[in-house]
């Protein structure tokens, strides 16, 4: 997709992967709307990208995802600045295990309140442009991370939503797509989390546990994760895709068809 002239949206966008991803969007020349929850680093980030970008490239408006009338009310705020949405990455997240329900309201319920409100306002059906969807999962919604069993939870729930919205946007002819990416570790702030026990909960004896599995699949950059996410939203051929991104680069998942688990059960 060309993103010059586009309007974007991204959901934790004030810090970490979610400025990260902004600013690529900015660098092709899109509109961004950064929703976040941290006014001060929100204000921050779109006085940077004033300077960098120009004073109307970019928008902040204040949102937790985990409320319907704020997130309702950023998409109205950022259709009436720009006029209308074209890419919208749902990227807002902690590790929180000892308020878990807090984990699920922001990863997975916010996950799927920004889904829906952004396939309302892209579908066709809607008087819509189209366009994409990029929900951030986790090398951790394909495969278990013991040591924070929620937040894998709430990332494994990512990853079946998007790819059963991506089928649905396809059966209904909605003109959108919906795609994923799941990184390994990344160096920012949500890394160190589970070294607080307050964070890590039940989980925080595993710490040593943590270290070792971090040792041996590496931790990333924001920028490598970046341009992950510049090749998926470039690319029109995606749907219902996963972009794992690891040390070596990134490859698309290949999720298993129904013929290999009935054929797996078998054996
Ligand atoms: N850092 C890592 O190792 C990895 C992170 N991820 C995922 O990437 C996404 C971004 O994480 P990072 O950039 O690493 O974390 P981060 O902590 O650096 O940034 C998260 C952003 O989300 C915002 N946020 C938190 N709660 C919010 C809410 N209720 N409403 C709106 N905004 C909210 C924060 O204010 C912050 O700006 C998350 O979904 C995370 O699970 C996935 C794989 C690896
Ligand atoms: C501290 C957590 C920070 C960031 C969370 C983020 O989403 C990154 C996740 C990165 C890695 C996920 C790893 C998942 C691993 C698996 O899928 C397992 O199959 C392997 C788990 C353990 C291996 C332990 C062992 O070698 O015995």
């Amino acid at each position: 997709m060309a993103l010059n002239g586009k309007v974007a949206v991204v959901t934790g966008g004030a810090q970490g992967l979610g400025k990260g991803f902004a600013e690529v969007l900015l660098r092709h020349g899109a509109k961004v709307s950064l929703f976040d929850v941290v006014e001060d680093s929100g204000n921050a980030t779109k006085t940077a990208f004033d300077k960098e970008f120009g004073p109307d490239r970019t928008l902040f408006c204040v949102c937790d995802v985990t409320s319907e009338k704020q997130f309702t009310d950023a998409f109205q705020k950022t259709v009436q600045s720009f006029g209308g949405i074209d890419i919208v990455c749902n990227n807002a997240g902690i590790i929180n295990e000892t308020d878990w329900e807090k984990t699920v309201a922001i990863n997975l319920s916010g996950v799927i309140r920004g889904t829906y409100l952004a396939v309302e306002h892209l579908k066709k059906q809607n008087g819509g442009r189209g366009g994409v969807i990029i929900n951030i999962a986790s090398m951790a919604g394909l495969g278990p991370l013991p040591t924070c069993p929620v937040y894998t939870a709430t990332k494994h729930g990512v990853v079946g939503f998007t790819r059963a919205m991506a089928m649905a946007s396809e059966y209904g002819g909605y003109g959108v797509r919906l795609n994923m990416i799941c990184p390994i570790f990344v160096r920012t702030g949500l890394l160190s989390s589970l070294d607080k026990e307050e964070r890590a909960g039940d989980f925080y004896h595993l710490r040593d546990v943590n270290q070792k599995i971090m040792e041996r699949f590496g931790t990333l950059e924001v920028s490598d994760v970046a341009k992950a996410f510049e090749k998926l939203v470039l690319d029109e051929s995606k749907n219902g895709a996963a972009l794992y991104v690891k040390t070596e680069g990134a490859d698309y998942v290949k999720f298993p068809t129904q013929e290999d688990i009935e054929e797996k059960s078998k054996q």
